[in-house]
This record gives C-alpha cells, sequence and structure tokens, in this order.
C-alpha cells in the first residue's frame, strides 16, 4: 500500500499525521509513506525526526480580506496543484489524507481530481476553511466533534476521533521523567503554550515562578522554540526556581504527559485529545487569535463536563495561574473528579477508527 499523508504549519496538524501512520505501520509491513508538506512549518523538521520520506510545495492562506495577496494565493496554489499531480504520479499512491493546514489544500485536491480515494481529518469542532473547501472533493471526513458533523456534506462523515489520542496512551512514564529530569513519587505540573509557545502563558509563568520554590509540585514548562531564549534571559535576572524544569519544545510528549498530574495549555485540539484520552485534568487558556474563536470552543468541551478550568487570556496572570493550579493539584478529591471527567471525553480507539477509513477507501 502506498499512503500519502499531508498536513502542516503547526503540530495540531502534524501530529495526528505521524500517529495514523504509526497505526498503519502495526497492520501493514509493505506500505510506504510520502509526507506532502511545506518548508516553512513545523513539519519539514518534525517529519524528518520521524525518518518519514518528504517532500514540499509553496502555499500561502487568503486573507479574509479582499487584496492583491489573495491573487497571489490563487497562483501559489494552482501552482502547489501542479506540482503535488506530480509527486503523487511519481509515488503512485493508493490514498491520501489530509490533516489540516494551508498545504492540504493543493495536495488533497490535486488527488481527488486524479481520482485517488482521499480523506480529510478535522481535529477541531468549528473546521477550519482548507477542509470546508475540501470536503467537497474528498470521500471522506473524518471528525473528532459532534460538533463538526454539520459544517460538512453529512453522507461522508465519520466520527474517528484524534489519532493521536492512541498514540499517547501506554507510554512508559519513567522513561518520561527521566528524559526531561523530574523527580519521581512528587506531582508534576506539564505547561506550554501549544506547538509554537504562547507569550501569555510565558508571562505568567514568568511571573509565578519566584512563588514556586515552596510548592510541593514540581513543574516542566516548554517555552516553544521561539520564546527559549527571551525567557532563558528573565529567568536568568533572578527569577529560577528548583522546582521548574525549562524546556524550549519536547519531541517526546507522549512520555512526558505519562509523568504528569495536570496540564496547562492552550486549547488546540490535539492536545485536548491527548488530555482526555489519558484522562488527565487540565487548565485551559484558549487562544483569542485563531479563526471563529474555535479553541474557546475546544476548551468550553472540556470545561463544560468538569474535566477542565477555562481560563481567558484576558484574566491570566501569576498570581491567577497559580491559585488555579493549587485549587486542583492540592485537591485530592477535585483531581480526581476532573480525571474522571476527562477520561469520559477521550475516544481512544481513535487510529484504530482512522484507519478503518482509510482501509475501507484504499479497497
Ligand atoms: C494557533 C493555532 O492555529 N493553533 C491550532 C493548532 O494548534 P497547535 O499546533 O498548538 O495544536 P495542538 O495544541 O492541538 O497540538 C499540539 C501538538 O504538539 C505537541 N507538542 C506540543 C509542544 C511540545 O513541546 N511538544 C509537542 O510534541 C502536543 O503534544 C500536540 O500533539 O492546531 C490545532 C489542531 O488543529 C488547533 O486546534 C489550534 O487552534
Amino acid at each position: 500500500m502506498k499512503v500519502v499523508v499531508s498536513g502542516g504549519g503547526t503540530g495540531g496538524h502534524i501530529y495526528p499525521a505521524l500517529a495514523l501512520i504509526n497505526e498503519i505501520k502495526k497492520h501493514h509491513s509493505d506500505v510506504e509513506f510520502l509526507y506532502i508538506g511545506t518548508e516553512n512549518g513545523l513539519e519539514q523538521n518534525i517529519v524528518n525526526r520521524a525518518n518519514i520520506p518528504f517532500k514540499s510545495v509553496e502555499i500561502s492562506g487568503f486573507k479574509r480580506k479582499i487584496s492583491f495577496e489573495n491573487v497571489k494565493t490563487v497562483t501559489r496554489f494552482l501552482k502547489a496543484v501542479s506540482v503535488s499531480k506530480k509527486y503523487l504520479k511519481e509515488f503512485n499512491a493508493d490514498v491520501v489524507i489530509g490533516t489540516g493546514g494551508y498545504v492540504c489544500g493543493p495536495v488533497v485536491y490535486a488527488a481527488a481530481k486524479m481520482k485517488i480515494p482521499t480523506v480529510i481529518h478535522e481535529q477541531n469542532s468549528l473546521p477550519g476553511i482548507t477542509n470546508k473547501f475540501l470536503s467537497r472533493y474528498v470521500n471522506k471526513v473524518a471528525i473528532c466533534f459532534e460538533e463538526a458533523r454539520k459544517h460538512f456534506p453529512a453522507n461522508k462523515v465519520v466520527l474517528t476521533g484524534n489519532p493521536r489520542a492512541s498514540e499517547v496512551l501506554g507510554q512508559d512514564a519513567d522513561k518520561g521523567r527521566h528524559s526531561v529530569g523530574l523527580i519521581k513519587d512528587k506531582k508534576t505540573v506539564l505547561i506550554f503554550g501549544g506547538s509554537r509557545g504562547a507569550k501569555a502563558i510565558n508571562d505568567a509563568v514568568l511571573e509565578m515562578i519566584p512563588s514556586l520554590a515552596e510548592k510541593p509540585y514540581q513543574i516542566v514548562y516548554v517555552t516553544g522554540e521561539v520564546h527559549y531564549e527571551k525567557v532563558m534571559n528573565e529567568v536568568k535576572k533572578g527569577n529560577s526556581s528548583e522546582n521548574v524544569i525549562i524546556k524550549p519544545f519536547i519531541h517526546n510528549m507522549p512520555e512526558v504527559l505519562a509523568a504528569v498530574d495536570l496540564i496547562v495549555s492552550r486549547a488546540g485540539a490535539t492536545s485536548l485529545a491527548e488530555i482526555t484520552a489519558l484522562g488527565l485534568p487540565s487548565i485551559l487558556i484558549p487562544s483569542p487569535y485563531v479563526t471563529a474563536n474555535h479553541q474557546e470552543v475546544n476548551a468550553r468541551s472540556l470545561s463544560d463536563h468538569h474535566a477542565a478550568i477555562t481560563l481567558k487570556e484576558q484574566e491570566l496572570n501569576g498570581d491567577k495561574l497559580l491559585t488555579e493550579i493549587d485549587g486542583v493539584l492540592l485537591n485530592e478529591i477535585k483531581l480526581k473528579e476532573m480525571k474522571q471527567a476527562s477520561k469520559k471525553l477521550g475516544i481512544p480507539d481513535a487510529a484504530l477508527r482512522l484507519y478503518s477509513v482509510l482501509k475501507e477507501l484504499s479497497k
């Protein structure tokens, strides 16, 4: 079987694609993969690390306002469709799956026009513009939230969940702890701002770091690659604490997640799929800078069920964050209730469900 995968820009679109690849490998020893992404998203680095052959196309997103940029985007799109057709023909793809981000547009569209079976995977409850466009051409649309169903042609939709949910299960917590330097038998909070980091979360964490020295828990705090140097400069000015381990990015997130008791993060859909598969409690600070405020909708889908606490970015500061962390982590009953509520929302067999959709199509 020959499978082409495309998804890019941010980790939330890339990791589900890689998790699906791992699931397919469990069922087939003779399968070949090609990943098509862009050179300027996070995908090239992450996909190379996973040893999956990678090819790139050049593409950009549409601006919401009418502008000359959009004319250039159309030209780029048409060129990227033609490059994608060349890649798909050379590789002789049996099936193509897009997991979101602009790059899927030309790749999946080209495949559909070549009559190759196609699937798109939508992680969010409010779909992105590329997936809405593609849903007219593809064979199947895999979704993660029931709320997404109404945005797509009814006969194509399948609820699979996010394959990354399956990938984070059954991981070695000791390995995770060891890889970042965490102590065993001490409660642990993981703080990160999505796959690219978030300045607002970094500012709040820097404010609370001096108060962490006396806390009975430890923190592993991921700044995001682009923010790391700036954060470390602040920390060096005297804001450090032994209880806090600071990293620019974590490449073995499934192992690290196995070692933590509470998550503080943005509300990207792939992170939420991981959190609920593991049944972790979380404090979510949705990014207000995303299309149609979709992260707040994602976050509410957990906090409405008492699995998480949603904190608006405008309310965020060091004191507030510390109070919320203490409120969950130092209260065993609340911790237990949130864990149970979180676990109920997870779809742990998502990878197998998505693989089954692909298998059925490629017959
Ligand atoms: C700003 C933006 O447009 N964000 C979108 C993007 O978010 P973003 O890429 O931040 O996505 P998510 O939070 O959903 O997923 C992040 C992924 O990166 C991984 N990770 C993160 C940090 C790290 O150090 N190491 C690591 O491996 C996480 O474990 C997770 O698998 O895609 C999501 C899924 O479509 C959307 O819901 C988000 O709204």
